[in-house]
């Protein structure tokens, strides 16, 4: 088997995109640093809308494929060679918005038995023995049914690995200070009429907002901005990047974050205020 850099660092998302979103300058930064950094997606978003008027003829398994390309350039811009799709490509369909009819559908991952599902990432573990863990909160961070599911599945998983004996060392969930929030948004207001966009979303909008007090941990990925929003152009069916600013299909503008939060809910946490490292605390090559 393959040597493993010291450092490994695992993230769980629910569908090409968020990834980017949500932990993209952070990704960039451990890769460049040298560590293992592992991706597993649980769908390939099949149900996405689809930005791009010429790309709007894509549904289904065709947007499912597209979206697994769009996921390709996205790795290659944060320098991410290790991203795998749970259970192996098409095991896991979209599940579509939460209350949608979508989210009965066979074989989509709100469906998905949550041990079978686990089972497929405690192989991914098994393999990789990730210091750190990366998922959503227990509301997946905004509601989605594939991101509360990707949640529950990595918990799982983390359980599963304890009890065999394997256990993760520190499990972080992705979070967003409030005030940081607040403060981002008051400046793109004074933007916004600069911008392709014609209204904001609300700070309650961006996933994992939290009081101040609950971050953990603070990664500081201003280095690999320009990384993570050339991952986030990738993603071009979903996301519109303008600056240090992005839309979704709906259209409302937010700020792309390049320091990146999280609440660590597992493990012991490093010395002072707030982490600045995921790693911290962990004795080398464990
Ligand atoms: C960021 C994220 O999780 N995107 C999901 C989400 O997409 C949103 C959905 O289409 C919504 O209807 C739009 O208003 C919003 O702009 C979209 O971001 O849900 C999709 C369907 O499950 C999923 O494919 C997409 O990755
Ligand atoms: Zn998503």
């Amino acid at each position: 088997m393959t040597e493993l850099p010291d450092r490994r660092l695992l993230l769980v998302h629910a569908h090409p995109d968020d990834e980017s979103i949500n932990n993209g300058a952070t990704m960039a930064r451990y890769a460049a640093e040298g560590a293992h950094v592992t991706l597993v997606t649980c769908t390939l978003g099949e149900r996405g809308e689809v930005i791009p008027p010429e790309l709007a003829h894509l549904t289904g398994p065709a947007l499912g494929q597209h979206r697994r390309q769009e996921l390709d350039a996205a790795m290659a811009a944060l320098g991410v060679q290790d991203f795998r799709l749970l259970g192996g490509a098409g095991r896991y369909s979209d599940s579509g918005m939460m209350g949608l009819p979508d989210n009965e559908a066979p074989g989509c991952f709100w469906q998905a038995d949550v041990d079978e599902a686990a089972a497929h990432l405690v192989e991914v573990i098994r393999e990789v023995r990730p210091q750190v863990l990366v998922t959503y909160d227990d509301n997946g961070g905004y509601g989605h049914p594939d991101h509360i599911q990707a949640h529950r599945v990595a918990m799982r998983a983390v359980e599963l690995s304890a009890e065999s004996g394997r256990p993760i060392p520190k499990v972080y969930w992705n979070r967003a200070p409030r005030s940081v929030v607040e403060q981002s948004f008051a400046r793109l207001r004074e933007d916004l009429p600069g911008l392709p966009f014609a209204k904001t979303a609300d700070v309650d909008d961006v996933p994992g907002v939290v009081a101040d007090e609950r971050i953990t941990t603070a990664v500081d990925g201003a280095a690999h901005a320009a990384a993570k929003a050339a991952a986030m152009r990738a993603h071009a069916t979903q996301i519109t990047v303008s600056g240090p600013y992005f839309a979704l299909s709906n259209e409302l503008a937010q700020p792309i974050l390049t320091t990146e939060y999280y609440e660590l809910v597992r493990g012991e946490r490093g010395s002072g205020e707030r982490e600045t490292d995921l790693f911290a605390g962990i004795e080398e090559a464990s």
